[in-house]
C-alpha cells in the first residue's frame, strides 16, 4: 500500500457529539497534506487519532500500514508531533529540550547531542542553544517544537496549526523550514485554518467542515473547480450591502453578500469593475484579486473560514 495514512469512514465521538463524521483520507509518501477548516471542524481530533493518542470511535485507520489500536507505540516511534500549543520543558535549555527528548527514544547520549546540534542548525537556533526556553519569541519556540518533533527522524511529521499566533515574519520562517523538510522527502500532515498557509505548503488538502470532508484536491484544482479566476470585492458605505447586491444581479458567475462587502466571482475583474461603474454604482472601495481557498470554502459552506 502506498498510502502512509489510510482512513476509511473514520469517526470520533465524544459522548453523543460527533467531532469527526466518517472521513476518508489517503496521504502519500513525500507529500504535504493539509486539513483545512474553521475552528471546531474536527481537524485536531483527526490529528490526535493519527498521532495515536486518541482511539478512533469507528472506521478504519492505518498509519504506515499499522493499526493504531494495536500498534500505537510502534507507530508513535515513527511519527514527529508538533502540537498546537508548545509544550516545551521550561526547566531545560533549548539544546536540552532536544537532547533529553532524544533520550526518550532510546537514542544514545552522544548521538543525541549530535542530533540536537544538527536540528538547532536546521531551525536556526544554534546561537540560542544554551538559553532557557522562556525568553524565546513565539516563532523561536515554535521552531524549537518543530526541531523536537524531528529528533527521532520521523517518517511523518504531524503539525497542528503550525503558525497560529505567530506574526507574519515568524510565520514565513516556519513555512520556509517546513518547505525545506518537504524537499528532504519528509511527509508532512498539517491542520490549518489559514488559507494562505494551505496554499503555500500543501500539495493536497481536504476541506473540513463540521466533522466532514467537503472537498479534496490540490489548492489549484480546488480553486479551479469551485471558484472563478478573479474576484471583485466591493464595499458600499451603507448599513447593509443587500440593496447593492440586487443592482449587481447578473454580473459575473456568482455573487456572495457578506456583512461588510460583496464578492463578485468573475473571469475578468477589470471588465466587471467597468460594468459596476456603468450601472452608476459607487462603491467606497474596490479590490480585484485572484480567487483563493477562502473563496472555495465560502462557496462550499456559505461561511468564511476565519470569522
Ligand atoms: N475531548 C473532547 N470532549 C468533548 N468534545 C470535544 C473534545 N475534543 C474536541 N471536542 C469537540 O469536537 C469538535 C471538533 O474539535 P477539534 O479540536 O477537532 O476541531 P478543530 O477543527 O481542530 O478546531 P480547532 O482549530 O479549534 O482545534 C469541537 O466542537 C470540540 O468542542
Amino acid at each position: 500500500m502506498d498510502s502512509l495514512i489510510h482512513a476509511r469512514g473514520l469517526v470520533k465521538r465524544f459522548g453523543d457529539f460527533t467531532a469527526v463524521d466518517g472521513i476518508d483520507v489517503d496521504v502519500r509518501r513525500g507529500e504535504a497534506f493539509g486539513f483545512l477548516g474553521p475552528n471546531g471542524a474536527g481537524k485536531s481530533s483527526t490529528m490526535r487519532m493519527i498521532g495515536c493518542v486518541s482511539p478512533p470511535t469507528d472506521g478504519v485507520l492505518r498509519i504506515l500500514g499499522l493499526d493504531p489500536r494495536r500498534d500505537g507505540p510502534k507507530i508513535r516511534a515513527k511519527l514527529g508531533v508538533c502540537p498546537q500549543l508548545d509544550n516545551l520543558d521550561i526547566e531545560l535549555t533549548v539544546r536540552e529540550n532536544l537532547s533529553t527528548y532524544a533520550r526518550f527514544f532510546g537514542i544514545p547520549r552522544k548521538v543525541a547531542r549530535q542530533r540536537a546540534a544538527e536540528l538547532l542548525e536546521f531551525v536556526q537556533l544554534t546561537e540560542r542553544g544554551d538559553s532557557k526556553v522562556e525568553p524565546l519569541s513565539g516563532g523561536m519556540k515554535r521552531r524549537l517544537t518543530i526541531a523536537r518533533a524531528l529528533v527521532n527522524e520521523p517518517e511523518i511529521v504531524l503539525l497542528d496549526e503550525p503558525t497560529t499566533g505567530l506574526d507574519p515574519q515568524a510565520r514565513h520562517l516556519v513555512w520556509e523550514r517546513l518547505f525545506r523538510l518537504k524537499q528532504q522527502g519528509v511527509t508532512l500532515v498539517l491542520t490549518t485554518h489559514y488559507m494562505d498557509e494551505a496554499e503555500q505548503l500543501c500539495d493536497r488538502l481536504v476541506v473540513m467542515d463540521a466533522g466532514r470532508i467537503v472537498a479534496e484536491g490540490s489548492p489549484r484544482a480546488l480553486i479551479e473547480q469551485y471558484s472563478t479566476r478573479e474576484v471583485v470585492e466591493l464595499r458600499f458605505a451603507a448599513e447593509s450591502q443587500e440593496p447593492y447586491a440586487e443592482k449587481l444581479a447578473g454580473l459575473g458567475e456568482r455573487l456572495e453578500v457578506l456583512p461588510d462587502r460583496i464578492l463578485l466571482y468573475v473571469t475578468d475583474g477589470d471588465a466587471a469593475v467597468a460594468e459596476v461603474q456603468h450601472r452608476s454604482l459607487a462603491p467606497a472601495s474596490v479590490l480585484v484579486r485572484r480567487s483563493s481557498l477562502e473563496d472555495v470554502f465560502l462557496h462550499l459552506t456559505g461561511r468564511t473560514l476565519v470569522d
